[in-house]
C-alpha cells in the first residue's frame, strides 16, 4: 500500500478576540492510501472542514505535519504549494462557488487555466470528456442559473478532476442535493474512486458515508473513532447503511 497522505499531530487554532485561541483540530494523525475513499463525520462544529482545509494545504496548520506523496507542504512556498494544490489535489464543495458571469465550461477550466500546463485544446478535450462522463454533456455553455442543483454539483466534479488529480477532497459534495442527486453524484465518485482517485469527502449523512470504504469519527478536534467498511457491493448497501448508524450512535452522533 502506498500512503498519499499522512498528517502527524496536527493542531489548529484561530484566534478569537484579542487574547484568546480557540483550538479546533488536537494533535490530529491520519493516514490516506492510494485509491482509498474515506469519509469524515461528527456532529457540527467539530472540526470537519478545518481537518479536509488543513491536510490539503488550502489553511496553514498551527503546528505539526502534513506529507502528501512524501512531500511535507509545511516546508513549500505558497507558490509551490498552490502547484501541488492544483496538479494533485481536486475539491469539490457543498455549494459549486462557480463565478456568475462565466459558463460552466469556463468555470470547469479556471483550474486547468490556473495550472498553466497545457494548451487550450487539451483542456477542452478533457472537460469535454468529463461532462460525458458526468452525464451533462450539452451544458458547456450554460449558466449556473440555468442547471439544477446535481447538475451543477457535476459541473464541480468536472472542475475538481479537471487537472487529473491523485486525491479528490469533498466538503459536503452531496449536503444541497436530493436524494437522488446525492445518489448520483455518489455514483460517479464511486466509479472515479474505482480507477484509482483517492477520495477524502466530509458528510452528515449516514447513506452517503455508507458507501465509502472507511469512516473517521471526529469529536472535538479530535478523531476518536474509525468504522472500516471495506469495498462497495451495491446489495449491502443497506446492511452498511444500518451498522453504521449503529455504529455513529454508540459514538454519539
Ligand atoms: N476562519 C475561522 N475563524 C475562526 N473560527 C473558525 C474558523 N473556521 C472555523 N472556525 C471554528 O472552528 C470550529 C470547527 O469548524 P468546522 O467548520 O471545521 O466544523 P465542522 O465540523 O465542519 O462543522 P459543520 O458540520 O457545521 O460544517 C467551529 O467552532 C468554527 O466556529
Amino acid at each position: 500500500m502506498t500512503i498519499v497522505l499522512e498528517a502527524k499531530n496536527v493542531n489548529k487554532s484561530y484566534s478569537v478576540g484579542r487574547n484568546n485561541e480557540q483550538s479546533v483540530l488536537k494533535n490530529v494523525n491520519l493516514q490516506l492510501q492510494a485509491g482509498e475513499f474515506v469519509s469524515i463525520m461528527g456532529p457540527s462544529g467539530c472540526g470537519k472542514s478545518t481537518l479536509l482545509y488543513t491536510i490539503s494545504g488550502m489553511d496553514k496548520m498551527t503546528s505539526g505535519s502534513v506529507a502528501i506523496q512524501g512531500q511535507e507542504i509545511g516546508s513549500l512556498s505558497e507558490e509551490r504549494l498552490a502547484q501541488l494544490r492544483l496538479s494533485k489535489m481536486g475539491f469539490i464543495f457543498q455549494q459549486s462557488g462557480f463565478l456568475k458571469n462565466l459558463s460552466l465550461l469556463d468555470n470547469m477550466i479556471l483550474p486547468a487555466y490556473m495550472a498553466k500546463r497545457e494548451s487550450r485544446a487539451v483542456i477542452d478535450r478533457r472537460a469535454s470528456e468529463l461532462m460525458q462522463r458526468t452525464g451533462i454533456a450539452g451544458l458547456a455553455n450554460a449558466d449556473k442559473a440555468e442547471v439544477s442543483g446535481g447538475q451543477l454539483q457535476r459541473a464541480a466534479i468536472c472542475r475538481a478532476l479537471i487537472n487529473q488529480p491523485d486525491i479528490v477532497f469533498g466538503d459536503e459534495p452531496t449536503g444541497a442535493l436530493n436524494s437522488k442527486a446525492s445518489d448520483e453524484v455518489m455514483a460517479i465518485l464511486t466509479e472515479l474512486n474505482h480507477t484509482g482517485t483517492t477520495i477524502m469527502l466530509v458528510t452528515h449523512d449516514a447513506k452517503v458515508a455508507a458507501k465509502t470504504q472507511r469512516v473517521l469519527f471526529m469529536l472535538d478536534g479530535r478523531i476518536v473513532g474509525e468504522r472500516v467498511l471495506g469495498q462497495l457491493g451495491q446489495a449491502e448497501l443497506k446492511v452498511r447503511e444500518a451498522k453504521l448508524s449503529s455504529w455513529l450512535a454508540e459514538m454519539g452522533f
